[in-house]
């Protein structure tokens, strides 16, 4: 009888894999990048000297380029390729892609994750009702700040400073989803800042197990759900228990008022307005607030990311902090520190230092998708396959000369002034936002919010880095994390 050792297992099931996944590429592909390791290819690379590697990939193979990574060929794009992405929605789909690392809606059970119903609020009662979303921003804003910055006489220090920030821009965030009832319970405001932070780990844990089969991942990291642990249990409960009196609440305003009931101005009560809504039914309420974490996991962590980079950019350099208190001074004169839309868009030189902030968010790959059509061939005639995996490269196209000109590496706080080019303003280059058909409906309230942000913490604070230098961000493969060096906040006056 022949005996198989353990270690011959091993070999077997290893040349078995290799067989497996061997890429195979059709005619007119994207080059394939040479690799030396069989199995592993480039996944070293691409985890561990991504910024350098790619860049290396695009100098010798071109703007549009095939990398082998975790068991699977990936075509990075860039330039006009890239921008293909954006203008052939039908072609290419980014929720199937994203739900490989992070499967929302395995998450949040009770609602899955609507896209178009998030997009539609997000136009209509976020982004769409700006002129009283940004009075409450205000309001909220001013409150956390004084909390939880307050008076620095005497200076004050703040590490990992996006905690901090992400607590103040929640806060207004939360008021806006489910009304100044509900979100003045500090557990509440923090559960819905935490969301992202709980979750958001699941998209940088290294899909090793791709290299045996795609789904594999998935069903480890959704394990743990099916034994009921599931990091959004916690967050939802305490929602739940905050928002089940609210509701009851308001139905019974609803009630006794008649047509004389005044609705209240947040996502909620859109919510409660909608046919479905029916708190009596088994898990109505479950299915309501699932969607509320959805469009809070699309909101918060993306903006307060946005302010404290813009922070962070602002504190490593004096002579630009002082270039726009003198714009926030006159602003704020003019309006007796009550600032609206008006205000908010005639902060330019903050516009355009928030925008070139944002285009130095350094991201290397990003918005990968799925192609789902049979084939698809670009201008430059590459074909890629049904099935095939793309990502975007992102500070290439962010950092392009052709679109900002030969000094676009550098960062130039008022490059963006007069030159009719918003913050929010999407355009082939500008890929902050995305592009196209699903260009973030929710940017025009993320940047109000970012600039008023900083509006008031300009007024109030001189900040400044701990170190005295322009802080570097932190790269974690092609992803990258806001530095947490020390951020000193000074009394102006
Ligand atoms: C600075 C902050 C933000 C950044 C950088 C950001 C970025 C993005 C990006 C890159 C996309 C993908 C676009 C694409 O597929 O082409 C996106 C989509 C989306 N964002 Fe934002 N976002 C921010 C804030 C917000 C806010 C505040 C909301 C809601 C209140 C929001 C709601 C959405 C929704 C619903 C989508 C899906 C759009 C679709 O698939 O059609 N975002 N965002």
């Amino acid at each position: 009888m022949i005996e198989v050792s353990l270690f011959q297992l091993f070999v077997i099931f290893i040349i078995i894999l290799y067989i497996i996944n061997r890429p195979r590429l059709g005619k007119n592909e994207p080059p394939l990048v040479p690799y030396t390791i069989p199995i592993l290819g480039h996944t070293y690379d691409y985890l561990f000297n991504t910024k350098t590697f790619i860049k290396k990939c695009k100098e010798q193979y071109g703007e549009c380029f095939s990398i082998y990574i975790f068991g699977d060929v990936v075509t990075v794009l860039s330039r006009d390729s890239l921008t293909e992405v954006f203008r052939n929605n039908n072609d290419f789909d980014m929720e199937s892609a994203a739900k490989e690392t992070l499967p929302l809606e395995r998450l949040l059970p009770y609602s899955g994750n609507n896209v178009p119903f998030h997009v539609k609020t997000t136009r209509e009662q976020v982004s769409g009702k700006l002129d009283i979303n940004i009075d409450i921003a205000q309001k909220y804003l001013l409150k956390g700040i004084e909390k939880l910055i307050g008076d620095c006489n005497e200076p004050k220090v703040f590490y990992k400073t996006w905690n901090l920030v992400n607590f103040l821009i929640a806060l207004p965030i939360a008021n806006i989803l489910v009304g100044e009832e509900a979100a003045s319970h500090e557990d509440l405001v923090k559960a819905l800042g935490d969301l992202a932070f709980d979750v958001g780990p699941l998209i940088i844990i290294p899909p090793i197990l791709f290299f045996i089969h795609k789904k594999l991942h998935e069903i480890v990291i959704t394990l743990p759900l099916k034994f009921g642990w599931n990091p959004v249990s916690r967050i939802r409960n305490i929602v739940m228990n905050r928002l089940r009196p609210v509701v009851e609440k308001r139905l019974k305003e609803r009630k006794e008022l008649g047509n004389y009931y005044k609705p209240y101005n947040d996502l909620w009560e859109y919510y409660m307005n909608l046919p479905n809504f029916d708190n009596t039914k088994p898990n109505n309420l479950h299915f309501h607030v699932d969607n509320l974490l959805a469009i809070t996991f699309a909101s918060i962590s993306t903006t307060s990311r946005a302010a404290v980079d813009a922070l962070y950019d602002l504190a490593g350099r004096p002579e630009v902090l002082n270039e726009l208190y003198e714009e926030a001074l006159i602003i704020d004169k003019e309006c007796n520190g009550s600032i609206t839309v008006p205000e908010i868009q005639k902060m330019v030189k903050l516009d355009s230092f928030v925008k070139e902030s944002l285009r130095h968010g350094d991201t290397i790959l990003s918005l990968p998708h799925y192609m789902i059509s049979k084939s698809y061939t670009f201008s430059n005639g590459f074909r890629i396959p049904e099935g095939r995996k793309i990502m975007l490269y992102s500070i290439d196209m962010l950092k392009a000369k052709e679109y900002f000109g030969d000094d676009a590496e550098e960062f130039k706080p008022f490059r963006f002034l007069n030159r009719n080019s918003p913050a929010t303003k999407v355009d082939r280059s500008y890929i902050v936002f995305g592009g196209g058909k699903h260009a973030c409906p929710g940017r025009f309230f993320a940047i109000s919010e970012t600039k008023l942000f900083l509006h008031k913490i300009i007024l109030k604070y001189k900040v400044s880095t701990e170190s005295g230098k322009i802080e570097d961000k932190v790269f974690v493969g092609p992803f990258t994390s806001p530095s947490e060096g020390g951020l000193v906040f000074e009394n102006r006056k």
